[in-house]
């Protein structure tokens, strides 16, 4: 609870109007959230203006509004008029709830591809020495074992700050994130600041939204402006850099924290080598500090040894000795949808994967050419809504690794799966090889049981694009729908 002129202190007004008095017990700048006392904060947003909800948020109890355009309410509220609302927020909601983030160890993780598994395995690892642990993803929100659902992969700044308050409320001594792009370039994280910050890689994806590679690239550097000594509310920070990515100097060079980089040709301070892998395992050698760390983990693919390395970087970082984090990693599963092996005792592989990008893909199919032992079958298509220059260059990685491809839809979202199909198989047509086929199955349940019909003694099957979803967000409406679920069922009827 705060007084209205105590949070005014924090941000730019314009003017205000109405009664000035009256004491804020929570914030949101979603009508539909709006409580007796709340504040409500209009935000012009991609699809609907919030300022078309301040009657609907007064008459649900708004006392108090946050606007940049006039608008016409009946009863005296105060009304804060603001240059930009979305600014607004991000000073006065982290004040609000007394910056939370002050009060844990902030670890965010950033990159393309490998955050939700790296917060996984750093969350892992935390446990294991008895932290207390809250974390914030793709999959869902988990405060210690008890999980919640999620929007996006970094909620915005009134969620998030509600999710952080709650954590430290709860004990919480460890808060693991997963740090998007769009959260970067959008200000989600403000008045976040983090002590560790982890960099995994970069390639392509989210051109609709930062429209150019540099700007995508900028986006992910503010995570490493951030950790900088600079910033001093906190100290001991530290950064952890997959220095193996072509763009890992660049990171490096957004930050004066200390850098810890890791690498698997030798590069880093944290080195892995000599790695050898079967379907479920790996096995390598960890090097750091001048001595050597046998390591023997339940996971597979040469991408997962880096989310390994980005892991336990940000442990070191937590003083946690490199044998304990060694014990630990040997009892760490792999998080669900990604390289999920779906087995019914048939005598082919069956894997669900949650690559969507160009590199996701390629890291996948890649590991799959690696392990198997005949014929490659993948079955795959690109969301609706989202970049979809990377829709061809996933067809031509498809079509270059596997000897069947069933291009498919993923979550078409507003647009016309026929449409996002064919994006795709432009590229499926330029990397078909010699022997190779390929097959258009919009219906992505049709596409898998028909992937499974024809799957021999010895191949393997790699669904990709939706990992551990439960839904598929088609025009009208989402609809319940699991790959794994379709497999089992594919498999049992075969
Ligand atoms: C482009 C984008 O990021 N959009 C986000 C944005 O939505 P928006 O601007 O469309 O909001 P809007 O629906 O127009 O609503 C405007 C305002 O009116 C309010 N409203 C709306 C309806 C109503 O009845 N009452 C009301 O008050 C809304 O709460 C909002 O404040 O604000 C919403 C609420 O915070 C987000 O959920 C939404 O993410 C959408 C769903 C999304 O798909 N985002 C993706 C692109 C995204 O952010 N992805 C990243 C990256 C994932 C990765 O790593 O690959 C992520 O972090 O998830
Ligand atoms: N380090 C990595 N490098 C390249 N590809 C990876 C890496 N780790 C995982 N992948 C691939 O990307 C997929 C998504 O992995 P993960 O969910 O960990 O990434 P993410 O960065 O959280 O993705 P999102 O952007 O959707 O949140 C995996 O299923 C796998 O195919
Ligand atoms: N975080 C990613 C997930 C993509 C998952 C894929 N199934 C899709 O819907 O495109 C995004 O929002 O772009
Ligand atoms: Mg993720």
């Amino acid at each position: 609870m705060k007084k209205i002129t105590d949070l005014l202190t924090t941000t730019k007004i314009i003017s205000i109007t109405g009664n000035e008095t009256v004491t804020i017990t929570d914030i949101t700048a979603d009508s539909r959230q709006v409580k007796k006392g709340s504040l409500f904060i209009c935000l012009d947003g991609a699809t609907v203006d919030g300022h078309t909800f301040a009657q609907k948020a007064v008459d649900a109890g708004a006392v108090a509004l946050v606007v940049s355009k006039d608008v016409t309410v009946s009863s005296d509220v105060c009304i804060i008029k603001v240059e930009d609302t979305r600014q607004a927020m991000m000073d006065i909601v982290p004040s609000f709830f007394d910056y939370p983030a002050n009060k844990m160890r902030m670890i965010g993780v950033t990159g393309t591809n490998g955050k939700t598994t790296t917060t996984h395995m750093i969350r892992h690892i935390l446990r294991s020495q008895g932290h207390k642990v809250g974390i914030i993803g793709t999959i869902h929100i988990m405060i210690e074992d008890k999980s919640y659902p999620i929007h996006n992969t970094t909620p915005d700044v009134v969620d998030l700050q509600h999710i952080l308050n709650q954590m430290v409320n709860e004990g919480v001594t460890h808060c693991i994130m997963e740090v998007s792009s769009h959260a970067l370039a959008l200000g989600r994280v403000s008045g976040v600041e983090y002590d560790t910050a982890v960099f995994t890689n970069l390639t392509q994806d989210h051109l609709d939204f930062h429209k150019t590679f540099e700007n995508y690239l900028a986006a992910k550097c503010k995570l490493f402006e951030q950790v900088s000594a600079s910033n001093q509310v906190k100290t001991g920070k530290g950064a952890v850099i997959n220095i193996d990515d072509p763009y890992g100097h660049r990171v490096i060079e957004a930050t004066t924290a200390p850098t810890m980089t890791y690498s698997t040709q030798g590069k880093g301070t944290l080195n892995a080598h000599d790695v050898t892998m079967t379907s479920k395992t790996s096995t390598y050698t960890i090097e750091f500090d001048g001595k050597q760390y046998p390591i023997k983990m339940n996971t597979t693919g040469l991408f997962n040894v880096y989310n390994t390395l980005a892991a336990i970087g940000a442990c070191l970082y937590e003083n946690i000795s490199m044998e304990k984090i060694d014990e630990a990693l040997q009892s760490f599963r792999s998080v669900p949808g990604r390289f999920e092996l779906i087995e019914e005792g048939q005598d082919f592989a069956v894997v669900v994967d949650y690559a969507h990008t160009p590199d996701g893909l390629q890291n996948i199919l890649q590991t799959a050419q690696e392990i198997k032992e005949s014929k490659m079958i993948v079955v795959f298509g690109c969301g609706g809504d989202r970049d979809a220059t990377k829709r061809p260059i996933m067809g031509r990685i498809a079509a270059e690794f596997g000897d069947t491809i069933f291009v498919t839809s993923d979550n078409p979202r507003t647009e016309d799966p026929n449409q996002i199909v064919k994006d795709v198989e432009v590229g499926v047509k330029e990397g078909l090889r010699e022997g190779s086929t390929y097959e258009v199955v919009v219906d992505r349940k049709e596409a898998i049981k028909k992937a499974v019909r024809s799957a021999r003694t010895g191949d393997i099957v790699i669904i990709a694009g939706k990992g551990h979803e439960d839904y598929q967000i088609l025009k009208d409406r989402t609809i319940h729908f699991d790959d794994r679920e379709v497999a089992r069922e594919a498999l049992k009827e075969k």
